[in-house]
C-alpha cells in the first residue's frame, strides 16, 4: 500500500463513488472505513445524528472546526438550502489537499470553501475576510484541547447569535471534558446529549449540541 491511508480513500470514492452524487462519496468513504481501512470521519451512525441536527437547522452560514477528508463537509452540504455556505478549517495541510478533492468530486465545491490553517487565525478574520455577520451551524470536529478555547473565540468575535447551534463530535471518545462543562454551566447554552457509538467501531461516544442563548 504506497502512500497516505486519505490518499488511498480518495483514490477509492474516485474509483467507486459516482462523479457529483454527494449520497455516493458519503456512502463510498463508509464503504472504505468499514471495510479496508478504519479512518476519523464522523461516520454513517453519528452521521445520521449530524443530518438530523443540521436539517432541523436548515442554517445558511456553517463553519466546520475540522475537515479531515471532507466527508462531514460533503454530508451537510448535501443537506442545505441554495445560497447556503460552509467554511470549513483543516490544519493539516495533506488533509486539506484530500478534502478539496473529494468536495470537488462531490460536486459541492460552489458551497464549501477549505481553509487551510488554524481556528486560532481563520476565526477572527471570518468577519472582516469571508463576510461572516454571524454563524447559525458551528460543527466541531477537530482536535479535543481545542474545542473550548475556540467556542470561547467564537464568543468573544460576536460569530454567535440567540439560536446559534453548536454541534460537538467525540464528546464521549476521545473525550472533552472542559467543553462540556462550559457549555452545560455556564448558563449562555441550551445542551442537548446523542448518544452513538464510534465511528466503524462498538464503542461507545456521543455527539452534544450547544445551542448558544444570547449574550443577555
Ligand atoms: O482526533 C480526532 N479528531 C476529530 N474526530 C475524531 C474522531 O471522531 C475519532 C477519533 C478517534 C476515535 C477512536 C480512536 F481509537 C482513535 C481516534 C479521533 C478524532
Ligand atoms: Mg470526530
Amino acid at each position: 500500500m504506497e502512500g497516505l491511508k486519505e490518499q488511498r480513500m480518495l483514490d477509492f470514492v474516485v474509483e467507486n463513488a459516482v462523479r457529483g452524487d454527494p449520497q455516493s462519496v458519503v456512502d463510498t468513504i463508509d464503504n472504505f472505513c468499514r471495510n479496508k481501512e478504519w479512518a476519523m470521519n464522523v461516520g454513517d451512525e453519528k452521521g445520521l445524528i449530524l443530518d438530523e441536527v443540521v436539517k432541523e437547522t436548515d442554517p445558511l452560514m456553517v463553519v466546520e472546526l475540522g475537515t479531515y477528508c471532507g466527508y462531514s463537509a460533503v454530508r451537510i452540504a448535501r443537506l442545505l438550502k441554495p445560497g447556503a455556505r460552509i467554511l470549513t478549517m483543516e490544519m493539516n495541510p495533506v488533509h486539506a489537499s484530500v478534502a478539496r478533492q473529494m468536495i470537488e468530486f462531490a460536486g459541492v465545491n460552489n458551497t464549501v470553501h477549505v481553509l487551510e490553517g488554524s481556528t486560532a487565525d481563520f476565526i477572527p478574520q471570518l468577519k472582516q475576510n469571508y463576510g461572516v455577520d454571524t454563524l447559525d451551524f458551528v460543527f466541531l470536529d477537530h482536535w479535543k484541547d481545542r474545542y473550548l478555547i475556540d467556542t470561547k473565540l467564537l464568543e468573544e468575535c460576536q460569530l454567535l447569535r440567540k439560536g446559534s447551534v453548536l454541534l460537538a463530535d467525540n464528546v464521549v471518545y476521545p473525550g472533552i471534558p472542559d467543553f462540556l462543562e462550559h457549555v452545560r454551566t455556564c448558563g449562555r447554552y441550551d445542551c442537548t446529549n446523542y448518544p452513538s457509538r464510534v465511528q466503524y467501531m462498538n464503542k461507545e461516544d456521543a455527539l452534544e449540541k450547544a445551542v448558544f442563548k444570547g449574550c443577555l
